[in-house]
Order: structure tokens, then sequence, then C-alpha cells
């Protein structure tokens, strides 16, 4: 469908040259030399380098001639990483993060080696810098914080081009690509440009979390403008200076890049992660069926959430066949709220051996106009099978208001996913003192911290100590006194998306169906024993995120080989995986 033009050619013949010498996976040869090897953050070692290398690849002369081992440039990070922790104790917390964040961004754009050693022994500490909350702050700055480009950008000015541009990326092969078009970055809104800050965290998470190769992950940001006039209006916003391209000329920008992308690397897993809902729904229907792609936040979020929804019922002491009984409101009827009900439905459905949603199903849908049911007008068709018949909803008004809801339902779960921080207030939490449930579950899903629905320690203080909580970012434990701790989860698709990722990737499988996802679900679901779960602990540790990882991803791949869909990765044929 594309022209190869003959500037794509030649990309393509020079990546061809440039691959064999310096993108080969494992023990690779490089052929570059000098001070291209030092300023090459993939290859670069700093002062690591043995004499032998010094020799073998010109670098004699430029360097201080101390070797300074790999263990020894650990410690040396890890110090300077303590120091400024210590040194900025009681400053605002803001600056200290991004401080935080920079000397992570330094070490990333200088030695990759090192900067991922570093990120997997201490994900737990560096995951909130390098992903949610910091990188929200990061995404709000980045025009001013930019100093080395990192990923790909694709613009609405780059259309006809894309299939040359493509070859313009230096690695011959590419496993996984995470995509934003920025409008709708975490629950920040429209960041434009900016919002490339997300793919490059979550890529992040992916090497560190599924040991995926660095050289092998691609973060892309299609700039087809912002309607933030704030950006349009700051002279050193990086993007394209101009409103958003809408319908058919928006997806031929996005169409222009699946080609693209699909054409150099068939096998590469393409997620998308933070488009505006309409878009968000549009592109999965659009492409799930032609590539090997998700939407995060549509799909990998439902996994996550159903897991909690499950862990809830385990903690109330019911068996899981019961979460059919649940009466759940959901918060927020965008891409993240629809896919978790879309999800609920489904294991819904296998649980009652029904095909669908039953009709006596409890789940609520609640928008920024209130309860959604069906006399609303212009009901999107995405939320209309959640959109309560009159006799279905207690006595309660369309667009009646959340505390109202809470009242009247007294749900077992109220779930959080509007991005609006502080909407679970003090009148709805303490409504839900009163639900008919011995153990209801809040999870305040949105994210950065400032946009959660609420605080953990509102939550237990207003709602009572006996609940289960959830946060979408990550909070500290609850002292409740008398020694007692009010446990505090992070119901982030961070456990989930690089399970899927890496499942789909080892697979071969050229789609990701429902099944692998509900696999990657159900598994999250199993993981924690009945003893941490009436703990309260509904998710692992993000210390032991490369385990669960791995189970997810395992998970994945069984699917993918018992729907036959698995083709094998690598030298690993759809024979061997069997
Ligand atoms: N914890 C996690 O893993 C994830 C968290 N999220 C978070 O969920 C939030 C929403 O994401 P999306 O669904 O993609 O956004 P979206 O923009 O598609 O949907 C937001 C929804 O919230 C509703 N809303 C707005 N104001 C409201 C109010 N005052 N009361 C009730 N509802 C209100 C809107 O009507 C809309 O239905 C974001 O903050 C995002 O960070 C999203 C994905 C994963
Ligand atoms: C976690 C995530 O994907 C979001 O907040 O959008
Ligand atoms: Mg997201």
């Amino acid at each position: 469908m594309w022209r190869v033009t003959r500037s794509a050619a030649a990309n393509l013949r020079r990546t061809r040259r440039f691959s064999v010498a310096a993108t080969i996976p494992g023990p690779c040869m490089v052929h570059k030399r000098g001070a291209d090897i030092l300023h090459d953050p993939w290859f670069n070692k700093d002062t690591a380098f043995p004499l032998t290398e010094r020799d073998r690849l010109g670098l004699r002369g430029l360097l201080p001639p101390r070797i300074i081992s790999f263990e020894q440039q650990y410690a040396r990070f890890m110090d300077s990483y303590r120091s400024l922790e210590k040194n900025t104790q009681g400053q605002p917390e803001a600056s200290v993060s991004l401080a935080k964040w920079r000397i992570l961004n330094r070490l990333h754009d200088r030695n990759e080696t090192l900067y991922y050693r570093v990120l997997i022994d201490n994900i737990k500490d560096f995951a909130p810098i390098i992903y949610t909350p910091t990188v929200g702050l990061v995404c709000q700055n980045y025009s001013g914080l930019f100093r080395r480009p990192r990923g790909m950008y694709f613009s609405a000015k780059d259309k006809g081009e894309m299939m040359s541009m493509i070859y313009n990326w230096p690695a011959q092969h590419v496993d996984m690509i995470v995509v934003t078009d920025g409008s709708r970055i975490l629950g920040l809104g429209d960041l434009g440009v900016q919002g490339i800050g997300i793919p490059i965290g979550k890529l992040d998470v992916y090497v560190a979390a599924a040991g995926m190769n660095p050289q092998r992950v691609l973060p892309v940001m299609h700039d087809v403008g912002t309607n933030n006039q704030k950006l349009l209006e700051d002279p050193l916003y990086l993007g394209l200076r101009q409103p958003r391209l809408e319908g058919e000329e928006y997806l031929s920008i996005v169409d222009e890049f699946v080609e693209a992308v699909h054409t150099r690397w068939p096998k590469a897993v393409v997620q998308f992660e933070d488009f505006q809902m309409k878009w968000a729904f549009e592109t999965l229907q659009r492409y799930r069926k032609r590539l090997c792609m998700f939407n995060d936040d549509i799909q990998g979020t439902a996994g996550v959430a159903l897991a909690g929804l499950l862990g809830a019922v385990r903690a109330q002491g019911r068996p899981l066949t019961d979460f059919i009984k649940q009466k759940i409101v959901v918060v927020g009827a965008g891409s993240a709220g629809i896919g978790v009900l879309n999800m609920a439905v489904q294991a819904v459905s296998r649980m009652a051996g029904a095909n669908g949603l039953p009709s006596d199903h409890q789940f609520y849908l609640i928008d920024k106009d209130g309860l959604v049911t069906k006399e609303r007008k212009n009901l999107d068709p995405s939320a209309a099978p959640f959109a309560k018949y009159p006799e279905e909803t207690k006595g309660l008004m369309e667009g009646a208001n959340l505390a109202e809801v809470v009242r009247k339902v007294k749900p077992d779960v109220l779930l959080g996913l509007s991005g609006v921080g502080g909407i679970f207030n003090e009148e709805v939490l303490k409504a839900m003192r009163e639900s008919d449930c011995p153990r209801p579950a809040i999870f305040a899903m949105s994210n950065p911290t400032m946009n959660a629905e609420c605080t953990p320690a509102d939550a237990f203080k207003y709602a009572g100590e006996h609940i289960v909580f959830a946060g979408g970012s990550p909070f500290q434990n609850v002292d409740l006194g008398n020694g007692k701790v009010g446990h505090v989860n992070q119901a982030n698709n961070m456990y989930l998306f690089p399970g899927i990722g890496l499942g789909a990737l080892l697979s071969g499988a050229r789609l990701i169906t429902d099944n692998m996802l509900q696999a990657a679900a159900e598994c999250l679901a199993i993981y924690m024993s009945d003893e941490e779960i009436s703990k309260g602990v509904l998710y692992p540790s993000i210390g032991s995120i490369r385990e669960i990882t791995a189970e997810v991803g395992t998970a994945v791949l069984r699917a993918a080989i018992a729907e036959d869909l698995a083709e094998g990765h690598g030298e690993v044929g759809r024979k061997e995986l069997r």
C-alpha cells in the first residue's frame, strides 16, 4: 500500500550495514570505534573499559587511565543517589523527585548497561521516579527538561514519509514498541508531544520487569498537534503548534505508522498507551486483528483491576464465584473504566456459564454527569451495556451524584478511574461505612498521586479500618495506631503489561486475543496466598515484579499455544514451544 521511496531503500541498505556491525543481541561485535563508542549509551562502559578493549576499540587516551570496575561504578552511582536523597530532605517533593529523575536520566543517556542494572536491583525505589508519579511531572515539563532525544517522533508533517523514516531507527531488530499520541497522559490531560515520557517509562519497566533487550525497544510519539492552549503558547514547546488532527486525517497518520512498523518489524508487539478514549477504542478495534497489539489502558488495566476485584472477594472470605453477586460502583466511564467493566463482564459470564452480562448484574457506572442510566441523552455506545434501566436503580435518578449512589447501593467495591483527585471525599467515604460488605474495597486507581480519588489515610479514617485499599500510584501503608497497619496496594497495570508483551513476543502470535489477556489476569489473581489476601494484600510487592512478569508471560504464552496462535520466536519454533 505504501510506496518504498528511494530514500527508504537507501536507509534500508544503510541500516543493514550498520545492524550487522552494531545491533546483534547478546554478546555482540561493536564495529564502532573511539569517541563514537563513548557517546553511545548502548555500548559505553565509561571508565570500566579494560586495557585490552581500550586498545582494540581505539579508546586509549580518551579516558582517564584508572580502570573503575562496573561494581565500583554501581556503588558510586548509588552513593550519589543516596547523597541526593539526604541532601534534599525537607525540600518540596516535586523538586526532589525531578532531581532524582535527572540523575537517573543522565545515566540512561550515558551508559544503559549500568542504568538498567541499578534499575532492576532497585525497582521498588526507582519505579516511582521513572514511572508514576514522577513521570507525570516529567511529561508536564518535558520541553524544558529535554536534553537528548529518545525514541521516534511521527508528526502530522511526516505524512507520506513514514515508511522511509522508520528505517532511520538504528537497530535492526525491535521487539517492543510503546506508542502514544499524548492526548490523555495519566490523569493530566493533553500534553501533546511531551507525553513521550510515558512510552519511555513504560519501556524502562519492560526492560526491568520482562528482561527485554534495551536495544530492541522503541518509544514512539504521534504528534498530531495539541489542544492544550498553554503548550501552544509556550515558546519552548517542542511539538507541532497546531490543534489536534481529527477524523480521517488523524487515522491516516496512525494507519501510515502501523503500516511502516509492520513492514519493518512484523513480529514486534505494539502497546498503545494514553490515547484519549475515542481513539483508544477506535485504534484497538482497527488494529487488533491486523497486528500483535494491545491497548494497555483498556486491557492491561482491566486485568489488574479484575485480579484486585477477585482478591477483594477472597478477602471477604467468600468463594470466587461470589464475584457475580458483588455490587461494584465504577467511577469514570473512560477507556480504563469501561475496559474494567468489559473484562468483569467476561469473568461473570464465564462463572455463570452465560453469554454476556446477566440481567441481574450489580455494576453501576458513574461519569462526570453522574449515574449512567438508559435515560442518558447521547449515551456513549461503549457505556450503553452498563447503563441501568429505571427499575434497576434502587430509586436513583439518571445523573445521581456519587455520594447518593454509594448511600443507596451500599457497594462491596468503589473503584475510581476518573482522573479526578479527591472525588472520594469525606462524605463518599463515610457512606462506604454503611456498605453491606464485611470487607469493602476502595480502589482509587487514577494517576498520578494528586489525581487519586482519595488518599489511603482518608480511606481508612472515614470508611473504616476494615476496608481493603488500592491506589494507582504508590502510597505508604497507613499507621492505624496500636501497632495496626492499613495495607496499601498499588493497583497499576505495570503488574500485567510487561508479562502481556513478553508472552506475546515469545509466542510469536500475530495477534493478542481476549483469552491471552484473560490468562494474564487470572495468573495475577491467583498469585497471592490466602494468608496475604486476608491481610488485605491483593498484589505482590513491586520488588518481585520480575517473578510475577515471568509468571504472567508464561500464562500468556500458554494461552497462545492453546489457541494454536503461537508461531515461535527466534530459534524456538512452533514445535519446540509445544
Ligand atoms: N492504575 C492504573 O493502572 C491506571 C490508571 N488509569 C487512570 O485512570 C484515569 C482515567 O483514565 P481514562 O479512563 O483513560 O480517562 P478518560 O478520559 O477516558 O475517562 C475519564 C472518565 O472519568 C469521568 N469523569 C470525569 N470527571 C468526573 C467526575 N467528577 N465524576 C465522575 N466521573 C468523572 C469522565 O466522564 C470519563 O468517563 C487516569 O487518571 C489514569 O491515570 C488509567 C489506566 C491505568
Ligand atoms: C498507569 C497508566 O497506564 C495510566 O495511568 O494511564
Ligand atoms: Mg496509561
